[in-house]
């Protein structure tokens, strides 16, 4: 690309275009890759001779390959004896879970044991994608099998340049999808292939049609097209296998996804008493039974964590009721937080399975992380993910600019200084403490009475002067902000719920005593501050991470 007479847009996407054309997916810019989704299996790209012909070969002398890149790395951490990281951006759909596979692959090739009975840790590390897919991945608009969550996989090396080790980290999996999804969406992919397990499961897990259940109904999409979910089903029980996942772990996993849907279909009514709410019907209590069994807690008490609330007053600890809508908003809470649980639960044990090596003095770490974001309703995902690529995009600043041009200046080169936008003020925007939009969200948060259009009323207050921020014109509680990928315009209407990621005391209380250790072990009794007072929200994880 640098080689191009003249460098502007178009210019740009026509060699990207007229090498697409051909089969070439792959275009260095400098010493970024840009890779263009094929949409189709090419053989020549991933085949061992490929990777024969990349290992060792100096940078820019073959063809653009993300092998390349791989190879580069990998000399570059066993000369400089530093470990090093790669970036795998772009939008949803764009091709970065295919590219870190075949990153995965070709460092394994590199570093990879020869086999000594058993599986090597990057056979495990590729084997654990399929169980990792079937609990974080889903159908979206772009992409029918969108990974909802970020990962860092980083692979361990010895002195000697094998592999070592190695383990994957798991960056906030889209919680809201669990309970919340838009045509024609679908949830996360194992309720579906539940769903369509064999017989003698659905008995056990008192399942039925996919359609049945309100977490899979909200969309009119259940099934995609060329992906069997029965036969999903049994991949993903055999990739369990494969990864050391036990017989009685996988029941308990699918009884946990099961309990999921059934408590998504305990639906309320008003109580007798002003502000108090019933399970709805015989339905609704059949899946209330049909939870608390597969939890293995006690249904009363099931009952009561979802219609009734504990506050702490100066007098004492008060019981009171709460209507249909709160406890729904509980249900829906304490379903999103089982399936997160179990997802950190599965990522752990993956781990456990693959090992790592704690003394390896390098890594190589592949980042597979959601790219910008921007579509015609954008709510508080969007900005999570916006603001980690915004992050990104400050990092490749501060290196590809900031850092170079001041070593030009130290170094007294004659140069011409190269204009860049600087996005640290969006940072600023949504990042600083006190003041920017994070900071009060989680302030908006902490008060039970504060609205979506309060806390609207206070972006609109106080960046009113900011030229990154802007309110548009019809609306009472959205907000636009200036990304350095372009205007984003975000709904505000679910940002505190989303942003709520207090575990209820009552529902901890009532997981951690279940008969079901598996269970009760995903909800260990929590010290004080991690409970209801805890000032932990989701936007704030985001920023620590
Ligand atoms: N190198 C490739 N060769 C063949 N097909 C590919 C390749 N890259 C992507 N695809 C196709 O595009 C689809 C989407 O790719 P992928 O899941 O990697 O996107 P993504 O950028 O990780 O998306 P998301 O952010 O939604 O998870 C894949 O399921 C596959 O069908």
């Amino acid at each position: 690309m640098t080689r191009l007479s003249y460098l502007h847009e178009p210019g740009v996407l026509d060699n990207l275009a007229v090498r697409y054309a051909k089969n070439i997916i792959y275009t260095y810019t400098g010493n970024i890759l840009i890779a263009i989704n094929p949409f189709q299996r090419l053989p020549h790209i991933a085949e061992p001779s490929t990777m024969e012909k990349y290992k060792g070969a100096n940078f820019g002398e073959l063809d653009p390959h993300v092998f390349a890149l791989a190879d580069v790395s990998y000399r570059q951490m066993m000369n400089e004896e530093k470990s090093n990281s790669i970036l795998v951006s772009g939008e949803s759909g764009a091709g970065k879970t295919e590219t870190t596979k075949l990153l995965m692959r070709y460092l394994a090739f590199l570093g990879g044991r020869s086999k000594t009975g058993g599986r090597t840790v990057e056979q495990q590390v590729l084997e654990s994608n399929p169980v990792l897919e079937a609990f974080g991945n889903a159908k979206t608009v772009r992409n029918n099998n969108s990974s909802r969550f970020g990962k860092f996989v980083e692979i361990h090396f010895d002195k000697s340049g094998k592999i070592s080790g190695a383990a994957i980290r798991t960056y906030l999996l889209e919680r809201s999808r669990v309970c919340q999804i838009n045509s024609p969406e679908r949830n996360y992919h194992c309720f579906y292939f539940l769903c369509s397990a064999p017989s003698e499961d659905i008995k056990r897990y008192k399942l039925g049609d996919p359609s049945s259940f309100h977490y899979l109904n909200q969309s009119s999409c259940i099934k995609v097209d060329g992906m069997s979910d029965a036969e999903e089903y049994l991949a993903t029980r055999s990739a369990m296998n494969t990864v050391g996942i036990t017989e009685q772990e996988q029941e308990a996993t699918f009884r946990v996804v099961a309990a999921v849907l059934h408590l998504g279909n305990i639906n309320f009514v008003k109580g007798r008493d002003a502000d108090s709410s019933v399970v709805k019907d015989e339905k609704a209590k059949f899946h209330l039974n049909a939870a608390a069994e597969l939890l293995m807690c006690d249904r009363e008490k099931l009952e009561n964590a979802l219609i009734k609330r504990k506050i702490n007053t100066p007098e004492g600890v008060i019981t009171t009721t709460v209507d249909p809508n709160s406890a729904t908003v509980s249900r829906d809470g304490l379903a999103k937080q089982i399936y997160c649980r179990l997802f950190d639960w599965l990522v752990n044990r993956l781990n456990a399975s693959i090992g790592q090596d704690a003394q390896s003095a390098r890594l190589i770490g592949v980042l597979d992380i959601y790219g910008f974001e921007s579509f015609k309703t954008n709510s508080f995902e969007q900005l999570c993910i916006n603001f980690t690529n915004e992050k990104l995009q400050q990092h490749f600043n501060q290196n590809v600019f900031k850092m170079e041009q001041e070593e030009y200046n130290r170094e007294q080169i004659d140069w011409s200084y190269i204009e860049f936008v600087d996005n640290q003020d969006v940072l600023d925007l949504i990042e600083r403490k006190p003041g920017g939009i994070i900071a009060l969200l989680d302030e908006a948060c902490m008060f039970p009475k504060c609205t979506h259009e309060s806390f609207s009323q206070k972006l609109y207050e106080k960046f009113k002067n900011n030229k990154r921020f802007s309110k548009p014109k019809l609306s009472r509680t959205a907000f636009t902000i200036q990304h350095y990928a372009g205007e984003v315009t975000y709904q505000s209407d679910h940002f505190l719920d989303k942003n709520r990621d207090y575990v209820v005391v009552e529902h901890e209380e009532l997981l951690n005593a279940s008969k079901c250790s598996f269970v009760s072990g995903l909800f260990p009794s929590a010290p004080e501050e991690n409970t209801k007072s805890s000032k932990s929200s989701i936007a704030n994880r985001f920023k620590v991470h």
